[in-house]
């Protein structure tokens, strides 16, 4: 649905140097719940700024790579009910950042993240605050892994709960050797609600996800690899002053995929997320948009003046 809006919108502007500009703003729409839903975006952000702690760090980099922190180190960076809010805000701000082409998630001091706060979790234990937060939680992360980005979750230590459900909003994982995934939910008396479930389905198929809620398996970087949940391992460093050496080797590996102008790794991302999420027609007609937008374009007009060869 959302991604019609984009082609329709596409159509329309597509002889217009500013339409990637108004493809972003077009896909802060991309949200799963609206006011049609009974999701009231005020009433729940201002319950979750109540419980607050930790924050969302981003830095964005002149490669074009952004680096997102989730810095809650005394609680293994649990959310917060404002580091919530913060995410929405801090996925707003990539959804504008013109210039961008990857991003990297991970957890600050050593591990990736303990999911929801569970001091925020007994204070709204009732269904009608939970599913708030919940559409509001899969809204954010909707909007993430549809980011015109390329993005990677670097996990290192333990994604936990939510923190498992985190990694599955953006393209790839990489697990740091000794790093855990697990979806612990179950042992919660709980199920992902945070729309990790049917991420979770289209990354690993249906009977590894049942496998994996159902007995809360420890996903570690070899089983990771086996089941198609991790992308690649990395070596995570012995020592604390070599903590940087793991994000480096985070950025060497994305960078292979955002080598390039942002407009047209921005397009690759759009085509195979349209040919992820529509029918196949739509799909086709969003690509032919998307295309519409590189053909004739700075970087087209280049290599065609080089007279590349591809050997
Ligand atoms: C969306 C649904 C969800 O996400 S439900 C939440 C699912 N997550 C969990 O249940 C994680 C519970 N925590 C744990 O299992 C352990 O704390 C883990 C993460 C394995 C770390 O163990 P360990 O290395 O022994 O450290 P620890 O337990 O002493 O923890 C250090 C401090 O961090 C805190 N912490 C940890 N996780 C959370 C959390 N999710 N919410 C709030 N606080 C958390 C611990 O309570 C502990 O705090 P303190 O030092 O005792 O004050």
């Amino acid at each position: 649905m959302v991604l019609c809006a984009v082609r329709r919108h596409l159509l329309r502007n597509s002889s217009n140097g500013g339409v990637w500009v108004r493809l972003l703003q077009r896909q802060s729409s991309g949200c799963v719940y609206s006011s049609i839903h009974g999701f009231n975006q005020e009433e729940i952000t201002e319950k979750l700024q109540a419980f607050a702690g930790g924050s969302i760090d981003l830095h964005k980099q002149e490669s074009g790579i952004a680096v997102l922190t989730v810095n809650n180190p005394s609680r293994m960076n649990a959310f917060s009910g404002s580091m919530m809010v913060d995410l929405e805000e801090k996925v707003s701000q990539l959804e504008n950042w013109t210039d961008g082409k990857g991003l990297i998630v991970q957890g600050a001091a050593g591990t990736f993240c303990s999911g929801s706060d569970l001091n925020a979790v007994r204070a709204i234990s009732n269904p009608q605050d939970g599913m708030k937060m919940c559409m509001f939680m899969q809204n954010t992360l909707t909007r993430l892994l549809r980011l015109p980005l390329i993005s990677v979750a670097l996990v290192e230590g333990r994604a936990l709960g939510g923190g498992a459900e985190l990694t599955t909003a953006c393209d790839f994982r990489l697990m740091a050797s000794g790093s855990v995934i697990q979806f612990v939910h179950k042992y919660m008396g709980l199920v992902p609600g945070w729309g990790g479930a049917a991420r979770l389905v289209r990354i690993v198929g249906s009977q590894n996800s049942l496998k994996l809620l159902g007995g809360a398996l420890k996903v570690d970087p070899d089983f990771g690899l086996q089941i198609g949940l991790a992308d690649g391992v990395l070596t995570a460093p012995q020592v604390k002053e070599e903590a940087g050496i793991l994000l480096q080797q985070a950025e060497n590996w994305l960078s292979h995929y955002t080598k390039g102008p942002a407009p047209v790794i921005q397009a690759v991302k759009q085509v195979v997320l349209s040919g992820k999420e529509l029918p196949l027609a739509e799909a086709m007609r969003t690509e032919k948009d998307v295309f519409g937008t590189v053909w004739g374009g700075p970087a087209n007009l280049q290599a065609l003046a080089k007279n590349s060869k591809h050997k």
